[in-house]
């Protein structure tokens, strides 16, 4: 096998199946001459740790509670916890070797301040975001239940996915891949999560491939 060009860190919170879609790829021609170096949890009992090792892809963990506590009595402990444990983030990554091309957040349920975005652009690494809603359409968490419930009072008649650029505000960085997905009368909010999954495991490796076609080598 050629030596991968190109390398992707992964950071995730959950059950890892949009990690899953990006280590599948990788073994495929769907994502060529890449490889997933390094996988990042800010959850210890996230079971894409455990899709990471069956990969042999070495991982880290990296958790905000201890920053929290360390910073309980500080004034403004909240805000200096998150960007101290952003900025140890951005150094866990710039120390990586190899370093990544691309961050990918896949179910990554941390907000990324300045903090970490600002070292990691200086290194031109760029970060990407699945997100399973439209552009300019239910920015941040339990987007997919606030679609369903959105259809349930005929606001709309359809959701999507996106991947998108990660900037500060959180989910309107600029779309580089996006799906509709058009609402049922009478499914389920289970199926409907069903559904969009699939979607997104398709979408996450569009929008690695469309980033990662922009890097010039
Ligand atoms: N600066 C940015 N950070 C992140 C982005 C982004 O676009 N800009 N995308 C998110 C992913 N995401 C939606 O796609 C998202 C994840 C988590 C949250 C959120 O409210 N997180 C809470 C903690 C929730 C928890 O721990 O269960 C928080 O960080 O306080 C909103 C949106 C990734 N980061
Ligand atoms: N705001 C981001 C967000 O809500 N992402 C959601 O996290 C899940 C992660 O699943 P996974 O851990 O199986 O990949 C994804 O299905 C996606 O809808």
């Amino acid at each position: 096998m050629s030596t991968p060009h190109f390398n992707l860190a992964v950071l995730i919170s959950g059950n890892g199946s949009n990690l899953q879609a990006l280590i599948d790829a990788c073994a495929s021609s769907a994502l060529p001459n890449t490889r997933i170096t390094h996988v990042i949890s800010n959850r210890k009992a996230a079971y894409g740790l455990e899709r990471a090792k069956k990969a042999s892809i070495p991982t880290s963990y990296h958790n905000l509670v201890p920053y929290k506590k360390k910073h309980a009595e500080t004034l403004d402990g909240a805000q200096v916890a998150r960007a101290e444990y952003d900025a140890d983030l951005a150094k866990i990554v710039l120390n990586l070797d190899p370093r990544p091309d691309v961050i990918v957040c896949a179910g990554w349920m941390h907000i990324v301040t300045p903090d970490f975005l600002n070292p990691i652009a200086e290194a031109d690494i760029k970060i990407i975001n699945l997100h399973p809603a439209l552009p300019g359409e239910f920015a941040g968490a339990g987007a997919i239940e606030r679609a369903w419930q959105a259809f349930q009072k005929g606001d709309i008649k359809r959701t999507g996915v996106m991947i998108h650029e990660v900037i500060a505000e959180v989910d309107a960085g600029k779309a580089i891949v996006t799906q509709e997905v058009p609402l049922r009368e009478g499914e389920s909010l289970e199926d409907l999560e069903q559904r969009i999954h699939g979607i997104e495991h398709e979408l996450i490796v569009e929008g690695t491939r469309r980033t990662l076609a922009t890097i010039k080598r």
